[in-house]
């Protein structure tokens, strides 16, 4: 049972997390802090959180579990603000898309990493952004990963962990490094092909005639590149290294195929589509 539950930052993933756990029964209270007052009432007023404060100080004293939900590069800043106020035993958790600078970010933050501290991001979202599209299924069924440390007090991260399952996730562990590359592959690189993609036929297209004559699979692929440019900038400067690394690789791949339709080399062609469309029919049975 959580007491207090402060959350930084109440849009689509923090809102979404504090509507789960209050769905569960799970929290006593919750504060939500951020920078904009409007989008707080506006939570409050969607009984999303019960109160809140626009001083990170007042919204974290007394709490027991406190969440960042706030865009990567905006995490320094509050670890800053709240490191003379967060109560010793209190559980100290993350959603960033990205690992090892949110590491970076609480230990600079802070002076010292907080034992407190469990690392995590839920494997779950939307190309939506904001407390109005926040949802309490959101993260039902889906994957969480923390990336515990060697500081993290084992506590804490049994408290983060229940949270979590508390609103229907399934929780797994590994390290920060893996946890940087794998996402890198998986969910970094789709959206830069995706608004590299949209971004490109735009430029390419008449007043947008190009996009007048796309079908389904266009809009399939391209939905993620509605996503908020602001989050997902934060996330390519977060995670350059382990991006740069996909990308060579996918480059290469792709000069591949483009070699293979120059060629004319329809066998080649096959080979590569019949290999995709096994591996994405696997991953969605
Ligand atoms: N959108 C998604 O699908 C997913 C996002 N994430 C991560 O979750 C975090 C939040 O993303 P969303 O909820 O999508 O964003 P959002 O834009 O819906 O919400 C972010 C909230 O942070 C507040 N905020 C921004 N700068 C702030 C600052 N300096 N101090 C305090 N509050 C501030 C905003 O007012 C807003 O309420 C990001 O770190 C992102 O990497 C993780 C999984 C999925
Ligand atoms: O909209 C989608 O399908 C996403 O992939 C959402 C998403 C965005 C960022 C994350 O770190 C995790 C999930």
């Amino acid at each position: 049972m959580i007491r207090r539950l402060t959350i930084f930052g109440v849009g689509l993933i923090g809102g979404s997390l504090a509507l789960a756990l209050r769905r569960a029964g799970t929290c006593e209270e919750v504060v939500g802090c951020s920078r904009s007052e409007d989008h707080l009432r506006q939570a409050v007023e969607l009984g999303v959180i019960d109160r809140y404060s626009l001083d990170p100080a007042e919204a974290v004293a007394g709490a027991d579990m406190v969440v960042l939900a706030v865009p990567l590069g905006a995490m320094g800043g509050v670890c800053a603000a709240i490191r003379d106020h967060l109560a010793p035993d209190a559980a100290l958790t993350d959603v960033g898309s990205a690992k090892g600078s949110v590491v970076d970010a609480v230990r600079e933050g802070f002076g010292e990493l907080p034992h407190g501290f469990v690392p995590g991001h839920p494997i779950a979202g939307t190309e939506r952004s904001g407390v109005a599209a926040a949802f309490p299924t959101l993260f039902q069924g889906r994957r969480v990963i923390l990336t515990p440390l060697d500081t993290t007090d084992i506590g804490a991260l049994a408290k983060v962990r229940t949270m979590w399952e508390e609103t229907g996730a399934v929780v797994e562990s590994m390290s920060v490094a893996h946890h940087d590359e794998i996402l890198a592959a998986t969910s970094h690189l789709p959206h830069l092909l995706a608004f590299g993609l949209v971004d490109s036929l735009a430029r390419m297209g008449e007043r947008d005639e190009i996009f007048r004559y796309a079908a389904g699979g266009f809009r399939d692929f391209t939905r993620i590149a509605s996503s908020d440019p602001v989050m997902w900038r934060d996330i390519c400067l977060s995670n350059r290294e382990a991006i740069l690394s996909v990308m060579a690789h996918y480059q290469e791949d792709l000069t591949m195929i483009t070699e293979a339709v120059s060629r004319g080399d329809g066998e080649r062609l096959l080979e590569i589509f019949q290999r995709a469309k096994a591996a994405r029919d696997r991953f969605c049975e």
